[in-house]
């Protein structure tokens, strides 16, 4: 029997009360791979991510972490599975009230049982590796929107978790912040042996970090591979993605 995977969806039905956004979802990701999900808006890009990081129960079907069935577990075991995960979310989701430091601190101070200056050694590292140590005292307010991106995947990764989850990370980044943020995902990947989850609309991240990416249309995943799989793909929706639109060939073939 293979190992377990670190992420596998089986089957998965998830949306909004009674409406399913998603249907018949199947996905596997496995250690040390950097995958990113993309799809048109409203695709369900982010629905997916809730569903896998223990915010949004399907309605059907298993979300398993390390092995384990995410929603199945007691919240106890729950905790413990998703302490070994990280998320930036799509908003950045500072805590207004903390001191940049508190937050990147929060996660060690929920999650473990770690003396507070362990806590905070680990999160003045984070900070400095992302460049922003010097903002560790002021308040969210007080920051740029590409430097609390900075500090948001610092407060993701500051556990060094195996699974890092980030929903549109460089949205409305300029090319430098950008940059620092993909250089990060390889790290996390090639350094750390971290398994890196993004959602994106950023083409220019998907082809040149992503191992595989996940193709979200029509309620479901349409296409999985690599993006030089998928740059050369005949469906529509797929093309639509990569090149703007679908070719004149690929249509036309479709048709024959
Ligand atoms: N809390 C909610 N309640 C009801 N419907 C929702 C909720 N959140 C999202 N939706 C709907 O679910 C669908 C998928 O939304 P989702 O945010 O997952 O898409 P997305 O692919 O991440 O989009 P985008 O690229 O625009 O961020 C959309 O039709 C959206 O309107």
């Amino acid at each position: 029997m293979s190992s377990a995977a670190l992420v596998e969806l089986r089957d998965v039905v998830v949306g909004y009360g009674e409406l399913p956004i998603l249907t018949g979802v199947d996905l596997r990701i496995d250690t040390g791979e950097i995958v990113s999900v993309i799809g048109g808006s409203g695709s369900g890009k982010s629905t997916l991510l809730r569903a896998m990081v223990g915010l949004l129960e399907p309605a059907a079907g298993a979300v398993c972490l390390f092995g384990q069935d995410l929603y199945a577990t007691r919240p106890r075991s729950r905790g413990r599975l998703l302490s070994r995960v990280g998320v930036l979310f799509q908003s950045d989701a500072l805590f207004s009230s903390m001191s940049v430091l508190d937050n990147v601190m929060f996660p060690g101070r929920k999650l473990t049982d770690l003396p507070d200056a362990v806590i905070q050694e680990l999160a003045l590292i984070e900070l400095a590796r992302l460049g922003v140590a010097d903002l560790a005292e002021r308040m969210p307010q007080e920051i740029s929107g590409g430097q609390a991106k900075r500090v948001a995947l610092a407060r993701a990764n500051v556990l060094a978790p195996e699974l890092v989850f980030c929903d549109e990370p460089t949205s409305s980044l300029d090319p430098i912040n950008a940059a620092v943020l993909g250089r990060e995902f390889t790290r996390l990947r090639d350094d750390q042996g971290s398994t890196v989850i993004l959602v994106t609309h950023d083409m220019e991240m998907v082809r040149t970090l992503s191992d595989r990416t996940v193709v979200l249309a029509a309620g479901g995943i349409c296409a999985v591979g690599t993006p030089a799989t998928l740059e050369r793909s005949e469906d529509l929706d797929v093309q639509a993605l990569f090149h703007g639109e679908p070719t004149r060939e690929s249509q036309e073939s479709k048709r024959a």
